[in-house]
């Protein structure tokens, strides 16, 4: 596969290290950066560095991972899709932007491209998804963190995240609020938002917890047809605290989907 890569941080370089290890190193890959920043990705990764969507379209990609977050997908999302490339979108989360949905939806349908919007770092999707055609779906979810995966975001603002010492809620409300309000933690609530029930109808709440066992997910989902209750204890990056590593998982699953004939 010849692989682009628009971002090269915590997801970019570990999915590349466990692409090399599943024995399924991209032939050809490039990688979009900032300008100014192409010095960050080492020579051992043996990329072509572009800093535009248009240099790294003209690697003729065979598909482009996102994963640089929500202004990268709103930057170079549309370029891509429009160019017929399908786009895994990582930072699900930019979905939440109901202009940016519409560009990127039209975008896709002018290219005949697809956007692919993984799991994440969550899971049951198929199911949720599945149940979304009953037309009925009740759906809440918490995003537990430790403190220090919430530092720099508005939790900030009403909690000491540096001293804390028990469990505070400190979001509730809708998943579009979430996405926007905590683009880098809150990517998962959109993901369930656009599988299941819908931005506005789904119900978030964002915890930090110091006895939290790593990032958390849990999530309830009530239909006419299946109950179910989900929750995974997810092992935070080493390079990013507030990414967790099941997500670089989910990508490689997107990855190894289509090369293999059989999808699953
Ligand atoms: N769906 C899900 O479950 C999850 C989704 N995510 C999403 O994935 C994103 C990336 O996560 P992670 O890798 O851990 O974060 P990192 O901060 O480790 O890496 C992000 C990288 O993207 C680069 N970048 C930022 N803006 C641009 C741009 N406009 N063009 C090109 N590169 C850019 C940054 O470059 P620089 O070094 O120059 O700043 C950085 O290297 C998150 O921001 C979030 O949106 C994360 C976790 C879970
Ligand atoms: O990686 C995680 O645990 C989830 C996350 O940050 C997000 O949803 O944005």
């Amino acid at each position: 596969m010849r692989l682009g890569l628009i971002g090269f941080g915590n997801i970019g370089a570990t999915l590349l290290d466990l692409m090399q290890k599943a024995g399924l190193a991209p032939a050809h890959l490039a990688v979009l950066v900032r300008r100014g920043r192409e010095a960050s990705v080492p020579a051992t990764a043996g990329a072509v560095v572009v800093t535009s969507a248009e240099a790294l379209l003209a690697e003729t990609p065979d598909l482009i991972v996102e994963c640089a977050g929500h202004a990268a997908v709103s930057e170079h999302g549309p370029v891509v899709l429009r160019a017929g490339v399908d786009m895994v979108q990582v930072s699900v989360g930019a979905m939440s932007d109901p202009a940016l949905e519409a560009q990127l939806r039209a975008a896709a349908k002018e290219g005949g491209a697809r956007i692919v919007l993984p799991a994440g770092a969550v899971g049951g999707l198929d199911l949720l998804s599945a149940l979304s055609a009953t037309g009925e779906l009740q759906v809440t979810y918490r995003g537990i963190k430790p403190p220090k995966a919430w530092a720099g975001t508005p939790a900030g603002e009403t909690l000491d995240l540096d001293t804390l010492t028990t469990r505070e809620v400190f979001f509730r409300g809708s998943a579009r609020d979430a996405a926007r309000a905590f683009p880098k933690n809150a990517n998962v609530a959109a993901a369930l938002a656009l599988a299941g029930a819908g931005f506005e109808e789904t119900q978030v709440e964002l915890i930090a917890d110091p006895e939290a066992p790593g990032n958390v997910h849990s999530y309830d989902v009530r239909s006419p047809v299946a109950n179910y209750t989900m929750e995974i204890e997810n092992l935070p990056s080493a390079g990013n605290v507030k990414t967790s590593v099941s997500t670089v998982y989910s990508v490689l699953r997107e990855i190894r989907n289509r090369m293999n004939p059989v999808v699953i």
